[in-house]
């Protein structure tokens, strides 16, 4: 399976373009870091490649097929602020069950701990609910990971275990993941090819 953006331009206002005729592609099972200076559009490109924002032109597509607005989009953005990206008003075991429940042996991998289920978003710290969000975006009816500075705000350790949880699942299930970072040490470590968007 092939996600590829083609030839996407886009901008926030009526003034200059972040993204200009910008391509790009993945394939099922590979780690890509997309890398570029700041303000260069990289988490713009993540969120058109996960659907949150349109393109002014150009496509994205899956095996050269528009992607359909089903009730689950295949290809799953993960940012720096997991606060922002779940609902205050749902325990988390709903959070995750939105989705389906995981597996007792990922959540553990995650270092979930079961009592945390019970809990509100509120209750948590930013690297416990962190966690979750990762987590539930581990699903078969995933295809691509978008990981926009995913573990930025965690320390060494969680940061090793959860991107060790990640690359495996991913390996498993032949999911493609897009790195985003400003870490070239982790971004060097985890993949296999690297884009600079900036180029080309
Ligand atoms: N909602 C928005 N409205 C207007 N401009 C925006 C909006 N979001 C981002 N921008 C601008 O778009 C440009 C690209 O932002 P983006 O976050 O995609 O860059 P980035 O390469 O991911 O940056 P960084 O490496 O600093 O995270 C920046 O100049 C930013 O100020």
């Amino acid at each position: 399976m092939r996600l590829s953006a083609e030839n996407i331009s886009f901008r926030y206002t009526n003034e200059r373009y972040i993204l200009k005729n910008v391509n790009f592609h993945i394939d099922s099972g590979e780690v890509v870091g997309l890398t570029a200076p700041s303000g260069f559009g990289k988490t713009t490109l993540g969120k058109i490649l996960a659907g949150y924002l349109k393109p002014e032109s150009g496509r994205i597509t899956i095996d050269g097929n528009d992607i359909k607005g089903s009730s689950f989009y295949p290809v799953q953005l993960i940012f720096q602020h997991p606060e922002k990206a779940v609902n205050p008003k749902w325990k988390m075991r709903k959070v995750l069950e939105e989705v389906e429940m995981p597996s007792e042996e990922l959540m553990e991998s995650m270092g979930i701990q079961q009592g945390w289920l019970e809990r509100w978003p509120s209750e948590l710290s930013g690297g416990e609910l962190q966690r979750f969000c990762v987590t539930r975006v581990l699903s078969e009816k995933t295809k691509f990971i978008v990981a926009d500075e995913m573990t930025t705000m965690l320390d060494a350790i969680t940061q090793a275990q959860i991107w060790k949880t990640v690359l495996d699942y991913a390996k498993l299930h032949h999911i493609g993941v897009i790195v985003i970072s400003h870490d070239q040490a982790l971004i060097e470590k985890v993949c296999s090819r690297i884009v600079d968007i900036t180029l080309g």
